[in-house]
């Protein structure tokens, strides 16, 4: 091992549970009530964006009231919310849950760093919530992934050193975020998505966390 690592926290949303099919589904209806230009190419730049900001790249420079605006994302959000009803711990990816339970008996501290502000909600219907030293979410700092400050306020809330943490992703804006936190990034998908991570691997299923260890 080369470094000294405590522990690791995870993105939500395409690394713990896929979440992208209701975000894109949510996102469509509304589009489609709107009359706004969505479509799945456009859903994949939304990963890892926060709400409002995933809606101003919706609209592409399109003006639109403010209160428009906070309708729109309220009602995007009660659809994704009746897919979130439908959550279960089936829909925990791959073998994520055994993963998380093998670094927790292996002493490492275990955080969610997600943008998203019902990360809570999921975790609960994935029930592994217990599994995490903390959960940080859209709620927990003002500015987004790219911004460093989720993953600064996480590791300073389970007591570790930005440099002692992993930080597990799917989206570009949040391997940016952990690169600028200070910690390792390690990417989850496409090299054009995640490829400025430390370490990158296709999907969840390939992730082996003691090569994460030996290799970073
Ligand atoms: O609308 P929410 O639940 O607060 O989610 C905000 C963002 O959370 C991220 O985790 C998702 O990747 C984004 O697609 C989503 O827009
Ligand atoms: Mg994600």
């Amino acid at each position: 091992m080369t470094k000294n690592i405590k522990g690791f926290i995870f993105d939500l949303d395409g690394v713990l549970t896929d979440t992208a099919e209701f975000h894109y589904r949510s996102w469509q209806k509304l589009a489609d009530e709107e009359n706004l230009n969505f479509n799945r190419q456009i859903n994949e730049q939304l990963r890892g964006v926060s709400r409002m900001q995933s809606l101003e790249i919706i609209l592409a420079g399109q003006e639109v009231p403010t209160a428009q605006k906070k309708e729109w994302t309220d009602r995007k959000n009660e659809y994704y919310q009746e897919y979130l009803a439908e959550l279960t711990k089936k829909n925990i990816l791959d073998d994520m849950e055994a993963k998380l339970h093998q670094l927790k008996k292996a002493g490492y501290k275990l955080a969610v760093g997600s943008s998203s502000r019902n990360a809570k909600k999921v975790l609960k219907n994935l029930q592994i919530s217990d599994l995490f030293d903390t959960i940080s979410d859209g709620n927990s700092v003002e500015r987004a992934k790219p911004a460093p400050d989720l993953f600064l306020h996480t590791a300073e809330v389970i007591g570790l050193e930005p440099a002692e943490c992993v930080v597990l992703e799917d989206a570009e804006s949040g391997v940016e975020a952990a690169l600028a936190a200070g910690m390792i990034a390690v990417g989850i998908g496409p090299a054009e998505r995640v490829g400025k991570a430390h370490l990158v691997y296709t999907s969840v299923s390939d992730i082996d966390f003691e090569e994460v260890l030996t290799k970073i």
